[in-house]
This record gives structure tokens, sequence and C-alpha cells, in this order.
């Protein structure tokens, strides 16, 4: 008689890493009340994405995000070919995701931003913190992949009407919406006392206030962006999402953004690059014992 295997399975990096990507999209999604995104009160300002959406979204990711890991393993340094194959197995996760979401984008730019910082990650698992993951991830990006289509996507239609760079320049320049804004004032916040919940949203609405989210300006121009930044500064000004009064500029954040069809979907995929990161550094043992 066979009895079950009930000894735990022990993860390569690659998996564990691909695991803390997906962990991270799915906390992100779940993360409530976030202004004008999908969370678990509802769509925000989208007609076509649902929580459960973002769910699937995020699980049909997995194997992209393992197969970056690898391929950083097997290349074992910063280059052209690591970039080129990593932009090959980002452009195929994408065709994963629209097919199981039906052609809507969920995800693109959160596959280019975790992408980049699991294979950042996978490269040097004994150099974990955050600064030296977002450089690595930052000098891969800075490499021209030859094979990478060139299409009028929003981003560059943005680009071209505000001359905002968006996620290319974000990466580019080591991630500072999350390295200088957001893990700062996660750990702010969780210092304060504030519950994990208002930390995140604190760390969402400090990416907000400076972000050029290239989803809020091809929605809704300039006026949006403004409206998002300066009403997330207020959020946090009036101490933030803990506070009564953080709660109530909240709502309002909300509403104004909703009015404007204005989503900030680039914020959102950095608060998951966020909380991987975050999850990479409390979890440095795991990650430099998973050989
Ligand atoms: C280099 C790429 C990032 C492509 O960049 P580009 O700007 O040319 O392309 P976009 O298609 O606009 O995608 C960029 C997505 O990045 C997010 N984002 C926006 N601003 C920022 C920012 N300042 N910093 C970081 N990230 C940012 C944002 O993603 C979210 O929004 C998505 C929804 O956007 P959109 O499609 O515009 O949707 P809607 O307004 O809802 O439109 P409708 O459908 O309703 O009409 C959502 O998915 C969030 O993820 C931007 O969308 C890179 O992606 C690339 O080269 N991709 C090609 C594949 C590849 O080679 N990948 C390499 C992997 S390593
Ligand atoms: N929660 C969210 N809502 C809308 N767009 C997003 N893009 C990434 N996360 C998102």
């Amino acid at each position: 008689m066979h009895a079950f295997n009930l000894q735990p399975k022990t993860l390569t990096l690659a998996e564990r890493l691909a695991d803390m990507a997906v962990d991270a999209l799915i906390d992100e999604a779940g993360l409530s009340p976030k202004p004008a995104l999908v969370d678990r009160r509802g769509n925000g300002a989208h007609t076509d994405l649902h929580l459960g959406l973002m769910h699937a979204s995020a699980l049909s990711l997995w194997p992209a995000f393992k197969e970056m890991a690898e391929a950083a393993i097997a290349f074992g340094e910063v280059g052209l070919p690591l970039r080129e194959a990593i932009g090959q197995i980002g452009r195929d996760g994408e065709q994963e995701m629209l097919a199981t979401t039906h052609d809507v984008n969920t995800h693109r730019g959160a596959i280019w931003a975790l992408g980049l910082l699991v294979t950042g990650a996978a490269l040097e698992p004994q150099s974990s913190d955050a600064s030296a993951v977002a450089l690595r991830a930052a000098r891969l990006s800075l490499l021209d992949d030859r094979y990478a289509p060139r299409p009028l996507s929003h981003g560059a239609q943005v680009a071209q009407r505000y001359g905002a760079r968006g996620a290319r320049e974000e990466a580019q320049l080591g991630f500072p919406a999350v390295i200088q804004r957001a893990l700062p004032q996660l750990k702010r916040s969780r210092a304060a006392g504030h519950g994990e919940q208002s930390a995140r949203l604190d760390a969402l609405l400090a990416i907000m206030t400076q972000l050029a989210d290239t989803c809020v300006l091809y929605r809704a121009g300039e006026q949006g962006l403004h409206t998002m930044q300066l009403g997330a500064q207020a959020v946090l000004d009036a101490g933030g999402s803990a506070s009564l009064a953080g709660r109530r500029r909240l709502h309002e954040l909300d509403q104004q953004l909703i009015a404007l069809n204005a989503s900030p979907g680039g914020a959102a995929d950095l608060l998951a690059a966020c909380l991987f990161i975050d999850r990479i550094e409390s979890c440095d043992g795991v990650i430099q014992g998973a050989f």
C-alpha cells in the first residue's frame, strides 16, 4: 500500500521567486480601498476588469516569472543575451495573459516591472537588498532588445503627446517610485503602528504623488495626472489611510479619479513591485537557501 508523501516539496529559487511575484500581484489586486482601481469593492474606473480576472491573470504569469528567473541563473550576468531571452519570455507571458483574460490588458506593466525585478533577484540571490536588485533590473532595461516590437502603445502615444516616458523610464532609472517612495513609506507607516493594509495603501499613495502614470495620462490627460498626484499627497498629508481625515481624502480621490476615468494602473503595478521587493528583503535567508 502506498502512503501519500506529505513531505513539503523543496522549491527551486526560480519557483520561489515566481511564487513571490504572483503573491505580490494578488496582494495588490485585493488591497482595498484603492482609488479608481480594481479591488475587493469593485472595478474602479474599469469596465472590462474585475478582481477574479486580476487573480486569473496573476496566476497565468507564474510560468513566465519562473522562466525569467531560470534564464537569469543560466546566463549568470546582465547582458544582451539575458535581456533578449527575458524579452521573449515576457512577450510569451503577455500572450498567455491575454488568452486568460480574453484580450483584456490586466498586467502588461507588471510583466515588465516584476519580470525585470525577478530576473535581477535571481542573478545574485546573495545580494537581495532592494537597491541592488533594482540596479540590476535597471541595467537590464537599459539594453536594447533587438526583437522587441515597437507598437504605437498607449504609452508611446502619451510619450508623443506629453513627453512622459512611463514604464520604460521608471525601470531605467532604477525604479525610483519603489525604492525612494513606496518602500520607505511602507516602512514608515508600519513603524507608526498602522495596520498592514493601511501601510500598503500609503505606499501606493506615495507612488501616486509623483508618478507619470501613462495609464492616467492616456485616459484623462494632464488634468487627470495632477488630480492623482495632488490628491494622493493630500491623503498622506492628512495622516495617511489609517487616519479618519486621510480616509475622507482617499474617498474624495476615488470619486474624482473615477469621474475622470483615470485609473492609476501603472502605480498599481509598481505597488506590486514594492511588495515583491519587500518580500525578498524579509525572506533573505529563504531566497539564499533555495539553490
Ligand atoms: C516597455 C514596455 C513597458 C512597454 O511600454 P509602453 O509605455 O510602450 O507600453 P504600454 O502598453 O502603455 O504599457 C506600459 C504599462 O506600464 C504601466 N505603466 C504606466 N505608466 C507607468 C510608469 N510611469 N511606471 C511604471 N509602469 C507604468 C501600465 O500598466 C498598467 O496599465 C495597464 C492598462 O493600461 P492600458 O493598456 O493603457 O489600458 P486601459 O487604459 O485600461 O485601456 P483600454 O483597454 O481600456 O483601452 C495595466 O495592464 C497595468 O499593467 C502601462 O499600461 C513593456 O511592456 C514592453 O516592451 N512590452 C512588450 C513585451 C516585452 O518585451 N516585455 C519584456 C518583458 S521583460
Ligand atoms: N488593481 C488594478 N486595477 C486596475 N488596473 C490594474 N493594473 C494592475 N493592477 C490593477
